[in-house]
């Protein structure tokens, strides 16, 4: 099975390197407007590259869509010619199957995809929702590919938009609250590079707790609690300064404009 990537930016290029490691790197053709990004990354995980997108979609079974969402539809359309047997896979936030599948004139399944950029190294998140055409063969194929990403999960096409919040968007949140606590060690004296790591490492572990134990964050979060202690005055500092509403906001805001971008 030959796997071709149209478009290796942040995303694609991060799910380019994880389906190096599932499939193999011989099995992967890399394919980018910028030609010398595809060629550099081809160098660093030795797969193959292909000229153009329609040659790369020539090359492939599973074609994978990297480009944004406001392009995707029409890079879609050059490649009819070259779609028939083969399984259309697009990344674009808020673009619905319904219109990948007109685009591509219904001349071959189409799967959506939802994944972000931890996929990189094999800690990522992606949701997997069927298209038109898409039968279970062609699911498990994409999940296949998906392996080497990170935790892969099948999400109906309505929650699509919601889950892009949460797990597309939400590693940039995470990384801001990496920078601020890492300010805040800083502020308290840290060297920089040192107050980070234990930022990144104390999320690291606080996320597995909260996925290995079934906990509700709540019960976990009143177990670091002492009373009179120093974690609830920060708790009630993170209160004061709005962050629970500020977070819900972010899923919020980043829902509505996920819905606005197919469009
Ligand atoms: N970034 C993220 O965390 C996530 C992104 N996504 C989705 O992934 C997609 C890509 O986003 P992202 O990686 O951030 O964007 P990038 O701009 O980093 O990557 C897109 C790449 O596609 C290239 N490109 C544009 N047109 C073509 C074409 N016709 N043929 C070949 N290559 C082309 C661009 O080249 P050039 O720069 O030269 O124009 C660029 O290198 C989007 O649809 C986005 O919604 C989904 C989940 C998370
Ligand atoms: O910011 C964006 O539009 C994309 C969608 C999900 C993550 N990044």
């Amino acid at each position: 099975m030959k796997v071709a990537f149209i478009g290796t930016g942040n995303m694609g290029g991060a799910l380019l390197r994880a389906a190096c490691r599932s499939v193999g790197a011989a099995s992967v053709v890399a394919c980018d407007w910028s030609r010398e990004k595809a060629e550099a990354l081809a160098r660093e995980v030795g797969c193959q590259v292909a000229p153009d997108a329609l040659t790369a979609a020539q090359m492939a079974d599973y074609i994978f869509m990297g480009v944004k969402p406001h392009l995707v539809r029409g890079v879609i359309a050059q490649l009819v010619p070259a779609l028939e047997g083969k399984v259309l896979v697009s990344m674009a936030a808020g673009v619905a199957t319904a219109d990948l599948s007109a685009a591509a004139q219904g001349r071959c399944p189409v799967v959506r995809i939802m994944p972000n950029t931890p996929c990189a190294i094999g800690k990522g998140m992606v949701a997997v929702c069927a298209g038109p055409g898409a039968e279970e063969e062609h699911l498990a194929a994409a999940e296949r590919i998906l392996s080497g990403a990170g935790l892969v999960r099948r999400v109906e096409e309505g929650h699509m938009d919601a889950f892009s919040a949460i797990s597309g968007c939400g590693p940039a949140f995470a990384y801001q609250f990496i920078e601020a606590l890492a300010d805040g060690g800083v502020l308290a004296g840290l060297p920089r590079e040192e107050a980070q790591t234990y930022a990144a490492q104390m999320l690291l572990g606080s996320a597995a707790m909260v996925l290995e134990t079934g906990k509700h964050p709540g019960a976990l979060k009143d177990a670091v609690c002492s009373p009179g202690g120093s974690t609830i005055a920060g708790v009630a500092a993170l209160e004061r300064g709005g962050f629970r509403a500020a977070a819900i906001n972010a899923v919020e805001a980043a829902w509505e404009k996920n819905a606005s971008l197919g469009k």
